[in-house]
């Protein structure tokens, strides 16, 4: 009994060495939870949708877009999940009969019900968008592009889905929207990097945008923004009229104008160097007077026999006539008058810009190649055309000729494009699966999906966010599993001196 009295057991619990380890843990757990905290992020994913109708001169699509719920304010977290293609032609073609503008969407609309989910339905925004298809009927009959709007509405109306409005963009909406989309998807938003220009080339309407090197001179042409935290001030012009379908017309009018045999013949003969040799269709002169891009003119005959002559470079003789660049009040025009600066940067060149080149196989070479590949196309005979290609429609297989010297003509000698920036100029479709146009950039403005400032980001990326803890947390089991075995020793010695 006096023995035990003498021996003096040390307790493990005060050690300096077990104080310090118990502190480290402790530490460990306030570090974790506190990561745990700022990082929370709930799983799994829930995504949102949107509908945006794109209706054009030519045709309406709609584009559904999808993206995860929790991340919409960061960059390129949208998608394009899906496209319908209206059928038949563009809402503004509806003018003698504004119901039917309605009812061509219903089958994409009811498309759209089964690709989202029901219970998204009711809070997925619609919005439908016209170009200058509508810009045009509303120049021309402004009451007939009210009731075509008012019958879009009406049917827009009859979906579960959230209705946000129908209405016509102006120019300068469509090349800014454009902009937006083209810089959204390729992530150049929020990164120093340098933006992409927007080049798109409707039926009615074509658009250049773009980030100058030197001051906008006129005010119409400037757009500004603030997204992600920088600031963009963009040059933007829309030449309404000058879509590939538009100048087609206005190129075919000026032939006859000045065509004196257009005035005696019945039916008149347009002898066209922008179609293949032995093309010859009947045409109306109503099918290229019926817009108000042209002033109307009497002739001889209410028909046009439209003969191929195949012959490039009288083509691109007569499509210089369509852009007038006699007059600019500014430092710099493009063409009619207009402002524009020199064109700086890689453009992406999207719609019909691609539809076209990517038809002719000329989107990658250089611009002395594809003026020559283009005189060969051109002069090919028709029925050769037609046998090589028999799923193309034959309107747009006959109307290849011009548009792809319409293209040319307006890059180099509207934009004044050259042999050496031609390279910059990319033909491109789709940008990470979401298709280059106005309509995704128009969508994340409207929901407020771009904010002006850089959002917060996590204080660190998911992927080392799990590894850090998974390492952390081994770390801790390791300091547990020291002080065990401390502990077990440190009694051990203790009740060896016990005994
Ligand atoms: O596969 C194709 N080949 C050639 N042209 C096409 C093809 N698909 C669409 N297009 C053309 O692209 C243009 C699209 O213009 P849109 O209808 O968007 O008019 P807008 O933007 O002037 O309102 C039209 O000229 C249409 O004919
Ligand atoms: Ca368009």
């Amino acid at each position: 009994m006096d023995e035990q009295g003498e021996v003096k057991v040390k307790n493990p619990w005060h050690r300096p060495a077990f104080i310090f380890l118990a502190a480290f843990i402790i530490l460990g757990i306030v570090i974790m939870v506190a990561i745990s905290v700022v990082q929370n992020k709930p799983l799994p994913q829930k995504y949102k949708y949107g509908i945006v109708l794109d209706a054009g001169s030519s045709h309406t699509s709609v584009f559904i877009y999808e993206w995860p719920a929790e991340k919409e304010n960061n960059t390129g977290m949208v998608q394009q999940k899906h496209t319908c293609n209206v059928k038949g032609k563009g809402i503004s073609s509806y003018d003698a009969d504004p119901d039917g503008a309605g009812k061509s969407l219903q089958d994409c609309m009811v498309e759209a019900k089964q690709i989202i989910p029901a219970h998204r339905h009711t809070e997925t925004p619609v919005y439908l968008g016209a170009t200058a298809g509508m810009r045009l009927l509303k120049m021309k009959d402004e009451a007939a592009s009210e009731k075509v709007l008012t019958s879009v509405e009406h049917s827009l109306k009859t979906y579960p889905f959230s209705y946000q409005g129908a209405r016509i963009l102006s120019g300068q909406e469509e090349g800014a929207f454009g902009w937006i989309t083209v810089n959204y998807l390729s992530e150049n938003l929020n990164k120093p990097t340098g933006t992409l220009g927007a080049l798109d080339l409707g039926g009615a309407s074509t658009q250049i945008t773009f980030i100058p090197q030197q001051d906008i001179e006129s005010n119409d042409n400037s757009i500004d923004f603030r997204l992600y935290g920088n600031d963009y001030h963009l040059y933007t012009h829309s030449f309404l009229c000058y879509g590939k379908d538009q100048a087609l017309k206005i190129s075919m009018s000026k032939k006859l104008v000045s065509s004196h045999a257009a005035y005696k013949t019945d039916p008149i003969e347009l002898r066209d160097p922008c179609f293949h040799p032995g093309y010859n269709t009947t045409k109306t002169v109503q099918s290229v007077f019926n817009t108000p891009c042209i002033k109307a003119v009497n002739f001889s005959s209410g028909y046009i026999s439209h003969v191929g002559l195949g012959n490039w470079s009288q083509c691109q003789q007569s499509i210089r006539k369509v852009f007038n660049t006699s007059r600019c009040a500014y430092s710099k025009c493009s063409f009619n008058e207009v402002f524009q600066p020199s064109v700086d940067g890689q453009f992406g060149a999207f719609s019909a810009f691609f539809f076209v080149m990517n038809f002719l196989n000329l989107t990658s070479d250089s611009l002395a190649t594809t003026k020559q590949k283009l005189a060969t196309y051109c002069s090919t005979p028709w029925g050769k055309i037609v046998k090589n290609h028999p799923g193309t429609k034959e309107k747009y297989l006959s109307e290849y000729c011009f548009s792809g010297t319409y293209i040319l003509t307006l890059l180099e000698d509207g934009y004044n494009f050259t042999s050496e920036n031609w390279k910059d100029i990319h033909f491109i479709k789709k940008i990470r699966d979401s298709d280059a146009g106005w309509t995704l950039g128009y969508m994340l403005n409207l929901t407020n999906m771009i904010p002006a400032e850089a959002p917060d980001t996590p204080l660190m990326p998911y992927g080392g966010y799990v590894t850090f803890m998974i390492l952390f947390t081994l770390f801790i089991l390791v300091l547990l599993l020291l002080a065990y075995l401390y502990f077990r020793q440190s009694s051990r010695k203790a009740q060896k001196g016990i005994i």
